[in-house]
């Protein structure tokens, strides 16, 4: 379905027939942004009575595009609650396109049975709709307070600054109101910018919203992580664990910090005390359920960094931890450093290349990632040599060295008394 669009010019129209007020501010052209909103005059900073704080734009109620309001909706229309009814549950939209066009098929068999969808859903082009409908779907929604995820049309038109000078509420009514962030205000002319989230990683702004902050301190990355080789309870691992298998690295000027609940399972051992067992119930089904010395923690399974926090060999279940992160990243080092650089300049662009913007984005994105895992590898490194120095550690691994010392005299001894 082709869709008609409107030009830029009718905004202030639409704005003011569906009663958007703009009050002091208006959509401009920003270099190297699109549309953004600029200050039409002086806006007073945040006095210390905030509920005088005068609104930069208002956008009322019915206007906001929530989960709140796409059920409102689908009890009015029909044809809209089928679709809903069909789709189900389905998982939030990936941008991958491989999965968003695996998910349009999805939708369109099980939405072939209503005439109205099956009919829309079948026209020419209307999967390069879903594409485009996610893509405006992740760069313009936002989170409000009461209303949750929601698409505000004319708060949409607010670029992202780290330095944002305004932040938005909802009133007491429902609408949603722009406000100046910060006690100086915004001089009039000046672009008036949000925060579109403090933490998002340069991946996560550039998947979302198609460019790098630049100026963001945030170095962050998550690593995929895979069975350790011969771990006979690695597919186990994988199936009962909840959350998704990953290892979070953050970098700032003071520290390296890594999050990852499912490493501390991954590294565990039966003979550590990890054991899979299959329960079935009173109607036959039959289920998969994890023991850590012998008590039942399948619903705890992204609790593992504390459930072997009083294990005699805690520090050596971190050490193993810290050991599998260290070869993850240097692999991963490996394999971004490895790769080819675009050798993208401004002016070069071959045919069937992605558009140079996108290659300039993709090589700060692969530098910034570098630059943090450099930084991961160096602290490893330290965690590591740390974890060695612990007095149980030392004490586990000449334990260890004493066995395999006595393993090997005895096998000497065998071959000895063989060849006796
Ligand atoms: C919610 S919209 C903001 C309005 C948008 N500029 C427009 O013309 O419609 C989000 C999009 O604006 C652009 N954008 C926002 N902040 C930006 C920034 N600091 N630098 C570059 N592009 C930005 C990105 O394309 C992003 O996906």
């Amino acid at each position: 379905m082709s869709a008609s669009q409107l030009p830029i010019e009718a905004f202030p129209a639409w704005a003011l027939l569906n009663g958007v007020e703009f009050r002091s501010a208006e959509v401009q052209s920003i270099e190297g942004k699109g549309f953004g909103l600029v200050a039409k005059n002086d806006i007073p900073g945040v006095s210390d009575d905030t509920s005088s704080t005068v609104a930069i734009i208002r956008i009322p109620r019915d206007l906001v595009l929530s989960a709140e309001a796409v059920e409102a909706y689908a009890k009015v229309d029909q044809s809209f609650r089928q679709l809903l009814e069909v789709a189900g549950h389905q998982s939030s939209v990936n941008a991958k396109l491989s999965v968003l066009s695996r998910e349009y098929d999805e939708l369109s068999e099980k939405a072939s049975t209503l005439p109205f969808w099956n009919d829309l859903l079948s026209e020419p082009g209307m999967l390069e709709d879903w594409i485009l409908a996610d893509a405006l779907y992740r760069s313009r929604c936002l989170e409000l307070p009461h209303a949750g995820i929601a698409m505000v049309p004319g708060l949409d038109m607010a670029n992202h600054s780290p330095k944002y000078l305004a932040r938005y509420d909802e009133t007491p009514e429902g609408d949603v109101v722009l406000l100046p962030s910060s006690g100086s205000g915004v001089s009039s002319g000046e672009e008036i910018t949000i925060s579109y989230g403090e933490a998002k990683s340069a991946a996560e702004m550039l998947f979302s919203y198609g460019f790098i902050d630049q100026e963001s301190g945030v170095k962050e990355l998550a690593l995929h992580l895979d069975a350790l080789p011969d771990d006979p309870l690695g597919k186990a691992k994988f199936h009962i664990y909840r959350g998704p298998p990953v290892v979070r690295l953050s970098l700032t000027e003071q520290r390296f910090q890594w999050h990852s609940p499912f490493l501390y399972l991954l590294i565990l051992n039966e003979e550590d005390g990890l054991a899979f067992r299959i329960a079935q119930d009173m109607e036959g089904g039959r289920e998969l359920r994890i023991f850590w010395q012998d008590e039942d923690v399948t619903g705890r399974t992204d609790e593992f960094e504390s459930l072997i926090q009083d294990h005699p060999l805690s520090q050596i279940f971190k050490l193993r931890a810290v050991a599998v992160l260290e070869n993850l990243v240097a692999a991963q080092l490996n394999r971004i450093t490895a790769e080819i650089s675009y050798g993208v300049t401004e002016q070069s662009q071959a045919a069937n290349q992605p558009r140079v913007e996108c290659m300039l984005a993709a090589e700060k994105l692969r530098d910034l990632e570098a630059q943090t895992l450099q930084g991961a590898a160096a602290a490893l490194e330290n965690e590591k040599a740390r974890l060695l120095l612990d007095a149980r550690v030392v004490a586990y691994l000449g334990s260890m060295e004493d066995t395999q010392n006595e393993q090997a005299s005895d096998q000497a001894s065998n071959e000895d008394d063989d060849f006796s």
